[in-house]
């Protein structure tokens, strides 16, 4: 089954219009939550910046996201996803394609489920990177449709053989085509603040939550490509990827080129974060 505006319905029954401002323009916000031993993660958080992905375009979802949330629930129970992740969009609509926001249109939800194991593999291991310029617009705070930015970068990756491209603009490490980047240097926690430039990644905030009761410092400041070369551990976080050590970037090895201990106790410490909220 998907979520196609209130209903859930299967797949085949839909359609997408060749004039859904989604399609043509890029026009809509998204999430993407993931679901541990049949409980949304942190769904909440994911559906509050939803709202606020929302608002920033000045796109009216078309009913409350109390309502979508418990959509969602439906569709995890009724898909027995035990394990995986929920796409979320929100589209502005159909209309004659024209630039300007459409006069009428109602807004499209849709929602689906992916069966999905974690990636230890990646997890255990660490994955390889490269560094490409952030070429992206300057709200990359707004979790919008508008991917073409990360696309080309997330490509630049797997053209040389890496999982993940690491974002720099004007020499400062912003974040990942689409995740955000943390270096540890001397036992701190460094990954660039929360504005426009980056999005504020509910990974990334579950991760200043364990640093906290962890007591590994971190500080909320960029950072150069220079100190990314030379920290002493880096990893990545995303709501698919968790926490992902990174052990290799532009074909150098990251401090002895496996996964640091910091990175490791952060991914222990998240761990028992997904048993407390999702088996409690
Ligand atoms: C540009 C960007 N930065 C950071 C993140 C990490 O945010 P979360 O911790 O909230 O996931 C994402 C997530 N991208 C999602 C995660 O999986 N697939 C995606 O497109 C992202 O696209």
């Amino acid at each position: 089954m998907i979520l196609y505006d209130e209903r859930l319905v299967s797949r085949e029954e839909t359609d997408i219009d060749i004039e859904d401002r989604a399609y043509q323009f890029g026009d809509g916000v998204y999430e993407m939550i993931r679901v541990y031993h049949g409980r949304p993660f942190y769904m909440d958080e994911h559906l509050a910046r939803l709202e606020r992905s929302a608002t920033e375009i000045r796109l009216s979802l078309p009913y409350p996201i109390t309502r979508l949330k418990q959509l969602l629930l439906d569709l995890i129970q009724q898909n027995h996803l035990e394990e995986g992740n929920v796409y979320i969009q929100v589209s502005r609509g159909v209309a004659p394609r024209y630039h300007g926001f459409p006069e009428q249109a109602r807004p499209l939800v849709i929602a689906y489920t992916q069966h999905a194991k974690r990636p230890l593999a990646e997890l255990n291991h660490g994955i390889k990177a490269v560094t490409t310029e952030d070429i992206r617009w300057l709200r990359c705070d707004i979790k919008s449709l508008n991917l073409l930015g990360a696309v080309l970068a997330k490509q630049t990756a797997i053209d040389h053989g890496a999982k993940e491209a690491i974002l720099v603009r004007d020499g400062i490490v912003t974040e990942g085509s689409s995740t955000n980047i943390f270096i540890i240097k001397d036992g701190t926690l460094h990954t660039h603040p929360a504005n426009h430039l980056i999005l504020n990644g509910i990974t990334r905030q579950v991760i200043f939550k364990l640093a906290d009761e962890c007591e590994i410092p971190i500080s909320e400041t960029t950072f150069s490509k220079e100190a990314l070369e030379s920290a002493d551990e880096v990893f990545l976080s995303s709501t698919t990827m968790e926490i992902c050590p990174i052990v290799e970037i532009d074909g150098r090895p990251v401090g002895q080129g496996v996964p640091g201990p910091v990175t490791k106790q952060l991914q222990e410490a998240f761990v028992n974060e997904i048993k407390r909220t999702t088996l409690a």
